[in-house]
């Protein structure tokens, strides 16, 4: 077995309404999302060729975010926290064609300094 990790950047608008603070007005993210991926070797040599894997992210997830406003792409508060249970569940459903692979961490950076992470063993739970 063994895990890649392929890195996607994407710029966003969001407000998180309620919230008692600047964060509920109106400003933007340059986020960057880690995706890995895990399995064994094919007979290519490749886990599943990047090429592939970052389409597949992009067509699954960045198409959908970059240069939004989140809150009018989803119906929950656009959270780091939230929107990564999201492209959990959409990369999760993504990737049921390659049913050698399994998707084993997702990482979400909303700035340089905070992050969000999902591990297939978190989400087991
Ligand atoms: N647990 C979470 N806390 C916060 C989230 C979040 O998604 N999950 N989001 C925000 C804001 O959207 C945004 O991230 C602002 O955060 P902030 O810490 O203010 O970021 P800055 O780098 O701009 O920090 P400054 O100290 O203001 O420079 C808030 N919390
Ligand atoms: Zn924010």
């Amino acid at each position: 077995m063994v895990a890649l990790t392929y890195i996607f950047t994407f710029e966003a608008a969001h407000c998180l309404e309620g919230y008692a603070g600047d964060c509920a007005h109106l400003h933007g993210h340059s986020y960057r999302l880690e995706v890995t991926v895990k399995g064994p070797v094919q007979a290519d040599g490749m886990v599943i060729d990047f090429a592939v894997l970052k389409t597949l992210v992009e067509e699954s997830i960045i198409n959908r975010v970059d240069h939004q406003y989140l809150n009018e792409v989803v119906s929950f508060v656009p959270t780091c926290e939230n929107l990564l249970l999201w492209f959990w569940k959409e990369l999760g459903a993504a990737l049921k064609p390659y049913p050698h692979l399994v998707l084993e961490r997702l990482v979400l950076w909303e700035t340089s300094n905070a992050r969000a992470e999902i591990t297939r063993e978190m989400e087991s739970r």
